[in-house]
């Protein structure tokens, strides 16, 4: 892949109507990297993932993926391309299967799915029952093979996330965006969800971009940090560095502010 960035947001932005939701955002992640991206509510964090996953198509700027434009290719083209989300609001196949819901992601890219770099097999199975009893090795990496006949609307609200996330992953993604992972869970599913992204970057060396409101999780994890306030990156840095910028101190404290009033 030589020097190019996996991902290269030049400049991009959208309007709606009158209003810039987002504008002359630049971001730049390399392969194997860990980012987390930041800012008070409707700053522009979900806005933005739209715009990486094809979901609105950018008025301003480019997108690139390895150094391909995606501006204005429909989701599911930019999904085969590499890149695989998971929403604030969980959104899975409610009435299948756990494992059905990891086979559908699966069938969707046969070719490059995780499931066969994962156990190295060749581009096709030999048949369904292969499949299938890969698809329930796989699930075991994210603890939920014991639940692979159950409906997915029957489980546990931490369990339901992190099958969101074995979905993404299971479309063989480059690039996993994830969106608020840790929202609505109790301290102990966000320390083994801390845990299991980490294990993603790490050992499945999937690259993972991050919208997250639980400081302890971005900080704790990410390399790199990425601020938008008011559809404008504020502050790029270090989590360090981040902490302790004054624009980002000030951007939350208006938050903060406006919360109280
Ligand atoms: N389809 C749309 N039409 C009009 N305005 C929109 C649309 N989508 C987003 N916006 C506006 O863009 C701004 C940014 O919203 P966005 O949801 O991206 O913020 P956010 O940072 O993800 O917020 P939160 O943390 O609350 O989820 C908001 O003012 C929102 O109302």
């Amino acid at each position: 892949m030589g020097n190019t960035p996996l991902l290269q947001v030049q400049d991009a932005g959208i309007q709606f109507g009158g209003l810039k939701a987002v504008s002359g955002f630049n971001m730049e992640i390399h392969q194997g990297e860990l980012i987390g991206l930041i800012g008070p509510n409707g700053a522009g964090k979900t806005t933005s993932f739209n715009l990486l996953t094809g979901v609105y198509v950018p008025t301003e700027g480019e997108i690139l993926l390895e150094g391909k434009r995606l501006n204005g290719l429909p989701p599911y083209k930019v999904t085969r391309l590499g890149i695989s989300r998971t929403f604030q609001n969980i959104r899975l196949f409610n009435e299948l299967s756990v494992l059905d819901n990891v086979k559908v992601a699966y069938h969707s890219l046969a070719k490059h799915s995780i499931i066969s770099s994962i156990f190295r097999l060749s581009s096709h199975f030999s048949g369904e029952k292969e499949m299938e009893e890969k698809s329930i090795e796989f699930l075991k990496i994210f603890q939920l093979d014991k639940f692979k006949d159950e409906k997915a609307k029957n489980l546990p609200y931490g369990q339901q996330r992190r099958l969101e996330i074995a979905r993404a992953l299971a479309a063989g993604p480059k690039l996993l965006l994830l969106d608020e992972p840790a929202a609505g869970m109790n301290p102990q599913e966000t320390h083994d969800l801390m845990e299991l992204i980490a294990f993603i970057r790490n050992e499945l060396k999937i690259t993972i971009l991050l919208i997250e409101h639980d400081m302890n999780l971005v900080m704790g994890i990410c390399e790199r940090i990425y601020v938008l306030d008011h559809g404008q990156l504020i502050a790029h840095g270090t989590p360090e560095e981040i902490r302790n910028h004054p624009k980002v101190i000030e951007a939350y404290l208006g938050e903060e502010v406006t919360n109280d009033a």
